[in-house]
């Protein structure tokens, strides 16, 4: 349903979720996926989605699932088939892989390496949707492996289409062609199809006002909070500062009423139309939404009216003309509390408001008047003056449209009328400020770095993501196996003796911390489990869910092995397709329940401009840099460090022991990630089939584990000792020829030497052991287990 709120959800659950939504359409039996791949797939998207206050993987999370919960409810795949599904909910769950938090038009106007790469083009969607296809690539990950190259081409062409759909430059365009085609259409029109699942992947996208306002709140508030970290990077980068995200432009109200009225509810209604189930599903909550806004702001507007006559009575009793500003000595608050949420909360109307809203912890919207020139064009000819009390901006659409230079058509659309846009970038007229180039150089060195190692993919794609702690392909067991512990271990019963969950039980599913994010008073919001019994009730249900994937598609050893020593061979025999979605949708049940720039001058002043641009754009790589490390800059362009938004702190939860092991499980890992990393920044060279005998680097063979990978020569270079090895008679090497070896892989460190071969690439393989746990963690934890290395240099080095 879309008042499913995922804030009270692990992220482990959230992926789980997914997994259970390509299950509950039968879209692994229908196209042959595996499941062990699919899970594999969900945890890298997982991987690759950063922590970001908006655009991460709960993001992505709450798209798949509206885009589920629309398909349901207007049975999609009898209107557009199987395969579309599958498209729609893989493209939903890429969509925006990778987003660093800043939008098209700071890449844009920063001249970052996206838009630089992509030519203004859609950058950060169709780098979503490399980073996809990149992770596609991995055959361990690769859902579509099954499928012909024919079909893959199609599904290929498929997500590109819908991923680069959610480019909001191309919002009117895509809307226009829908339009046009709901009174004719037909679903066995192929351009038609299309156009309906662009819309319905841009619908699922901006959906989160169509949840219940508890739900849709948060969201917005996180939102703001990326906007004004672009919008304030841009002031300080001497960029166009984007309106509809600038603190001193829009209020949370406002900035709803725009885009709600213009660019989401429109949208909502042409879906609407063609598909009528919706109307009370989505479209309503959307139109109350409006409403309430819309209330909010004209409460909003009445308050600086009052205000405003408060100055002018003031002004007058001191003889000051109303239309000054009053002097200092009228202690009058400009604006600091118009727009707060403390006035706002004392607004009569709210009380009376059907959509209750939560005063924590929000953004300062404080408004306030800044006359910002976007293309030659003041805002204020569509934004006024929020003094006036019509705080609105250019919307997200208009701006974006502005920003990008090239319009691009909708493909295999029914042929209708292909619109021309106006206002190309004429050029901008930044606002620079005191920065010059030698002080951001300097800024840079300050950090220590160097600006021409700051390509994207380098701090983008390098970047530690910190998620989920444990390997890919057992966590899902891992996790099924932990949640039934505790219920065997009767975690419920504890919680009942206490009714109190102290340190000891926060690894509990839903523990109490969970449980009070979950105090929610929407009628339409996922249950809230208010007592013990109602705790327990979900957890068990939990557990049949966990249980009877277990059983279907949990094709783990581990679980196996599990479940017939926990069950002790008492196994039901319900795990049908339609049993886990009856036990699935019992949960939704009882979650119902329980509520939810010829002369020298010129000359000069190009070369102050092209240093601007230069300064920009190394400054815009550097933020990015800063803001992928945890670091912050202020206005006095020093660095602050700053905690990482983990999605753990996020999400206010605690490590647990468990959880720090697994972390240590999860580096390993993200160490072959960062390998694989390096073939990814070779994105404009050809392609290069992915075979042992064309890999360039060094492999690095997993003993114990059945892995391979490969690490760069940079990587392995840190890690490697040359030692001399007689090729010819291929005598094995001794210890004590390695006794040189630099630490921490002192000859003591290895044991023996178990098998040593040539390999057809002319390589030398090895296999060995080491001595010390210690030294063996040291490098497994610097790699990936215990390994031996191949290369093709005539002096091997064995790591
Ligand atoms: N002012 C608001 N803007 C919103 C809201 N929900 C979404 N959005 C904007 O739309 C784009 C969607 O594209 P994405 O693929 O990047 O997610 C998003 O970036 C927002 O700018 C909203 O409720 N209010
Ligand atoms: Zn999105």
């Amino acid at each position: 349903m879309p008042s499913f709120d995922a804030t009270p959800w692990e992220d482990e659950e959230l992926l789980l979720l997914l997994q259970t939504m390509f299950l509950e359409f039968d879209l692994c039996s229908k196209f042959a996926i595996d499941i062990n791949t699919l899970r594999n797939f969900l945890y890298e998207a997982y991987k690759n989605y950063n922590d970001v206050p908006f655009h991460n993987f709960r993001h992505c999370f709450c798209v798949t699932q509206m885009m589920y919960s629309i398909s349901r409810n207007v049975n999609i795949t009898e209107k557009i088939g199987d395969l579309e599904l599958l498209i729609l909910l893989t493209s939903c769950i890429c969509h925006d892989l990778d987003h660093p938090g800043y939008n098209n038009i700071y890449q844009i106007n920063a001249k970052t390496e996206l838009a630089i790469r992509y030519n203004d083009i859609s950058p950060l969607e169709n780098h979503h949707c490399s980073v996809a296809f990149r992770i596609l690539e991995n055959e361990e990950c690769n859902i579509f492996k099954c499928f012909s190259s024919e079909e893959f081409k199609q599904i290929r062409e498929g997500i590109i289409r819908c991923i680069l759909a959610t480019d909001m430059a191309r919002h009117n365009e895509i809307l226009t062609n829908f339009k046009d085609i709901i009174p004719i259409f037909d679903a066995n029109d192929k351009s038609h199809v299309n156009l309906l699942c662009m819309v319905l992947i841009k619908v699922s996208d901006i959906s989160n006002e169509a949840r219940p306002m508890d739900v849709a709140e948060p969201w917005l508030d996180k939102l703001l909070l990326e906007f004004f970290k672009q919008s304030d990077a841009e002031k300080l980068e001497g960029l166009p500062v984007t309106p509809f995200m600038d603190r001193e432009k829009i209020t949370k109200p406002s900035s709803q009423c725009s885009f709600i009225g213009l660019v989401l509810l429109p949208l909502f209604e042409a879906l609407g139309e063609l598909l009528p189930e919706l109307i009370n599903l989505i479209v309503q909550p959307v139109r109350d939404a409006l409403d309430y806004y819309r209330r909010l702001n004209e409460a909003t507007k009445e308050e600086r009216l009052q205000r405003k006559s408060i100055v002018a009575e003031l002004a007058e009793q001191n003889n000051t003309p109303s239309s000054q500003s009053p002097d200092s000595s009228i202690a009058v608050p400009k604006s600091s509390s118009n727009t707060s949420v403390k006035i706002k909360k004392s607004l009569s109307f709210q009380q009376n408001s059907s959509r209750s809203r939560s005063t924590d912890d929000e953004p300062d919207l404080s408004s306030g008047s800044g006359n910002v020139l976007i293309d030659g064009q003041s805002l204020d000819d569509v934004a006024e003056d929020p003094e006036s009390g019509e705080s609105e901006t250019a919307t997200e659409v208009e701006v974006s449209e502005k920003t990008l230079k090239f319009k691009i058509s909708t493909e295999s659309t029914s042929g209708t009328g292909r619109k021309s846009y106006p206002g190309s970038r004429k050029g901008s007229r930044e606002k620079v400020q005191n920065l010059n180039s030698s002080e951001l150089t300097r800024m840079i060195q300050r950090g220590k770095l160097r600006a021409g190692a700051l390509s994207f993919d380098q701090h983008c794609l390098g970047s530690s993501n910190k998620k989920l702690s444990f390997d890919p392909p057992e966590f899902l067991d891992e996790y099924a196996i932990i949640l039934k512990k505790k219920l065997e271990d009767g975690l419920a019963n504890q919680c009942d003796e206490d009714d109190d969950i102290d340190d000891n039980h926060q690894d509990c599913v839903l523990s109490k911390e969970t449980l009070n994010l979950n105090k929610r008073n929407s009628e339409h919001s996922v249950k809230i489990p208010s007592s013990i019994d109602e705790t327990r009730s979900i957890l068990k249900c939990s557990e049949k869910i966990y249980s009877n994937n277990e059983k279907l598609q949990m094709n783990n050893t581990k679980v196996q092995e599990h479940r017939l020593s926990s069950e002790n061979g008492a196994s039901e025999d319900n795990g049908s397709p339609q049993k886990i979605s009856d036990k699935i949708y019992s949960i939704n049940d009882q979650s119902d329940k329980c509520s939810d720039v010829g002369s020298s001058a010129k000359e000069e002043k190009e070369n102050i401009t092209l240093n601007e641009n230069k300064a920009r754009s190394i400054f815009a790589r550097f933020r990015q840099f800063t803001d992928r490390f945890g670091f912050s800059v202020d206005k006095d362009s020093r660095l602050k460090s700053s905690k990482n938004n983990s999605v753990k702190s996020s999400s206010a939860r605690s490590s647990t022991p468990t959880k720090s092991k697994k972390k240590l499980e999860g580096m390993k890992s993200y160490c072959k990630s960062l390998e694989e990393m390096s073939d990814r920044r070779a994105s404009t060279l050809p392609k290069i089939k992915k075979s042992g005998t064309h890999k360039k680097g060094w492999k690095l063979l997993g003993l114990g584990k059945e892995k391979e990978c490969w690490a760069s020569d940079a990587a392995v270079d840190t890690l490697t000792v040359a030692i001399s090895v007689d090729k010819d008679n291929q005598s094995l090497a001794s210890t004590s020829q390695l006794s040189d070896c630099p630490s921490p892989k002192k000859a003591t460190d290895i044991r023996q030497f178990s098998k040593y071969q040539h390999t057809d690439e002319g390589k030398i393989q090895m296999d060995c052991k080491f001595v010390s746990n210690q030294k063996m963690n040291d490098l497994q934890n610097a790699t990936e287990g215990p390994f031996v290395v191949a290369t093709s240099d005539k002096d091997p080095k064995f790591i």
